[in-house]
């Protein structure tokens, strides 16, 4: 996967060893993203500790692995990458007691983020770093309660971590510059795409944007106005297919013809005036809750989720081969 390349930190007290050396990764809460980032660290030749509090937790995470695996040897695994390489340990110090970098990956609720990450704080080794996946809590709310708030950063991945590329990285008003250096000069090492942010934005860069849309077509379900199945196919029919070429700017720039943005500005800059947007998200009352996801249902056809986990994993390698972030074949790949 590619990398924004930026340059390699400088020593500081973030760095129990340089992101190049890392060896071993904690990852702490494995569910859906939890696995994915095991998955995505085991695939990269990583040793990867794992805890998380639910009786059936590791056997969940095995079959999310395994699940994950072919299309991570289509990426191609670095040497000694292996399934076997993972440890589910009975509690949370075992995990991170050797982490040279921690991954937390549970729950989305303020109060139980700020609890484990005061606990992973107190049981990680000194220097090491300590990312959260948070879809949108700022780290200033989230490192209230930990002793050594300044080595811990927000590390936001995009389902699935093992194929999505993006991470934004973020510090919170504790946190000391050189960990989110140190974090996302790692996350490169790693193998992803990273967004270093220098200032707190709710939601990111992404989660902002993705919200605007997701909350716009509530609202459509809710009055009626679109389909659950027409909505998705406004988006893989429709700008989907440029987005992940370019990004919404340079695409609109497009629009603008021979004049670029400046004309796109000029011609449809007023419409913006114009109500196609709803600033307040909708109430998810019942209605709207069931009528989304029998929508879904419908949409998903009789295909399972492990159907359709299988089918987007397919799509987003096709996408990413397709776009030159990967080999097209393999004597592309030894070029
Ligand atoms: N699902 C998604 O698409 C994305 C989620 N995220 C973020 O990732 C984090 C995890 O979300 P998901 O994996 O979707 O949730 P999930 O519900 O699939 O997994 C959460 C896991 O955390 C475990 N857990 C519960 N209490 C815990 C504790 N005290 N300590 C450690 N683990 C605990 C649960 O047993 C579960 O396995 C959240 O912060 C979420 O906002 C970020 C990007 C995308
Ligand atoms: C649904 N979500 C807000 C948790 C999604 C994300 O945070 C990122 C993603 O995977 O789209």
């Amino acid at each position: 996967m590619t990398a924004i390349p930026s340059p390699a930190p400088p020593p500081g007290p973030f760095s129990s060893c340089a992101p190049e050396d890392v060896r071993r990764v904690a990852c702490v809460g494995a569910g859906v993203i939890g696995g994915g980032w095991a998955a995505h660290f085991l695939a990269r030749g990583y040793d990867v500790t794992a805890w998380d509090p639910s009786p059936d937790a590791a056997v969940r995470l095995h079959r999310l692995i395994a699940a994950a695996w072919p299309a991570l040897e289509q990426l191609g695994l670095a040497d000694g990458a292996s399934q076997d390489r993972l440890t589910v340990t009975a509690t949370l110090e075992e995990a991170v007691a050797e982490a040279q970098f921690v991954q937390e990956s549970a729950p989305e609720k303020l109060g139980l983020k700020r609890d484990l990450l005061a606990r992973l704080d107190a049981a990680a080794p000194a220097g090491t770093v300590i990312a959260s996946s948070t879809s949108g809590y700022p780290m200033t709310d989230m490192q209230t309660q930990a002793a050594d708030p300044g080595r811990l950063v927000v590390g936001h991945p995009f389902n699935p971590p093992y194929l999505i590329p993006l991470v934004e990285v973020v510090g919170g008003e504790r946190t000391d510059p050189a960990a989110v250096e140190w974090a996302s000069r790692f996350y490169e090492v790693a193998g992803k795409s990273v967004i270093t942010m220098d200032r707190e934005v709710p939601g990111f860069i992404a989660n902002r944007l993705q919200e605007a849309l997701w909350r716009e077509a509530l609202h459509m379900v809710a009055n009626g106005e679109a389909t659950v199945a027409e909505i998705d196919a406004s988006i893989t029919e429709g700008p989907g297919l440029r987005w992940a070429v370019m990004g919404p700017m340079l695409t609109f720039a497009l629009a603008g013809g021979e004049g670029g943005m400046a004309h796109m500005l000029d011609h449809f800059g007023p419409s913006l005036k114009s109500p196609w947007t709803r600033l307040e998200a909708p109430e998810l009352d019942r209605a709207l809750y069931e009528a989304v996801v029998a929508g879904c249902d419908e949409a998903a056809n009789g295909r399972s989720i492990a159907d359709l986990v299988a089918e987007r994993d397919r799509g987003v390698i096709d996408i990413l081969r397709a776009t030159g972030r990967l080999p097209r074949s393999a004597e592309e790949a030894t070029r």
